[in-house]
């Protein structure tokens, strides 16, 4: 049997404006997002300076001594936990983890004597954000909404997150980095080192998201799921930790704020004759639901990642 590839996809066309090429781009996009939900990007604008320093920089971080680490531990109040966290040990998955919100947040821990690491996190959050508002526009192209139509949808950014995250090689006992998931959000954006480990499931089987050098991972979140009807897919996937080597990477959720209501655009609904797949619900709710069912996870219950609650055909 063929091994499943993940597309990577070069974006060069959307800035010289080959007409032919974003086609073809947008057609292949199309192809990712309905089939894997997946898929990598080159050539899309983030300077590979920028990606390789703000590797070196994390993986500094997080390799400095745990006190230094926990000195950036959320602060107290924080609606989100921003700053440094890592997973009770012994858990049933394994990453440290620090999390940023807008630059310029009141709730931002960094470490103070590693200004760097600051200024690094912060072009990325910008550059993150700037390709996730390029892709936005290439999605709705690729799904034939009329122009702006998810732009106009998701036009705060303010719940948007960057999250460096650091994992330690694989023990006998032990190899989960992070347990099978799917994002919340519209997009995640990964950026990971050359390490591996990361996998997205398709048909039931784990398939390597294989890092390649100056590209951008595309996950499709939960968000866009429910606006498409299905149409695109939030697939589960999962880090492996990888033997005998840390690994680092980072991502980048492009998403909603939580007074939006999300439910299917009546492009895949109604003007196509399709019932919808979900009952509409405030993307709060959903965060709810989800925290929820993640406890359930946690004491080995089975999870569904809280969608099943708003689904229609379940
Ligand atoms: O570290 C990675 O490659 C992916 C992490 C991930 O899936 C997430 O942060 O949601
Ligand atoms: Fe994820």
């Amino acid at each position: 049997m063929a091994n499943l590839v993940i597309p990577i996809v070069d974006l060069s066309p959307f800035f010289l404006g080959d007409e032919d090429g974003e086609r073809k781009a947008r057609e292949m996009i199309n192809e990712a997002c309905s089939r894997y939900g997946f898929f990598q990007i080159v050539n899309h604008g983030m300077p590979l300076d920028l990606m390789s320093r703000a590797l070196k920089l994390s993986k500094a971080f997080f390799e400095s001594p745990v006190e230094e680490k926990l000195n950036c531990s959320p602060l107290p109040g924080s609606p989100f936990p921003a700053g440094y966290n890592r997973k009770p040990n012994p858990s049933y998955e394994f990453a440290e983890f620090l999390v940023m919100l807008q630059p310029g947040s009141n709730f931002n821990v960094f470490p103070a004597h590693r200004p760097q690491l600051r200024e690094v996190m912060g072009d990325l959050f910008y550059q993150f954000a700037k390709i996730g508002a390029i892709l936005e526009s290439i999605l709705g192209d690729s799904l034939g909404l009329p122009p702006s139509t998810l732009q106009g949808f998701n036009n705060d950014r303010n719940s948007d997150v960057l999250t460096a995250l650091y994992y330690l090689p694989a023990t006998e006992k032990e190899k989960m980095g992070i347990n099978s998931h799917r994002d919340v959000g519209c997009i995640t954006f990964v950026l990971q080192d050359e390490v591996g480990g990361l996998e997205v499931q398709n048909d039931g089987k784990w398939i390597p998201v294989t890092p390649k050098k100056g590209a951008l991972v595309v996950n499709i979140g939960i968000i866009l799921q429910v606006l498409t009807n299905n149409k695109y897919k939030s697939p589960n996937h999962r880090v492996v930790r990888p033997n005998g080597r840390s690994r680092n990477s980072f991502s980048f959720f492009y998403n909603v704020s939580g007074e939006k209501w999300i439910e299917p655009f009546p492009h895949f609904t109604k003007q196509i004759d399709q019932k919808p797949n979900y009952l509409g619900f405030f993307y709060s709710d959903y965060l709810q639901k989800r925290k929820e069912n993640k406890l359930k996870r946690a004491s080995g219950l089975e999870d569904d990642h809280g969608l099943s609650h708003f689904s229609l055909t379940v």
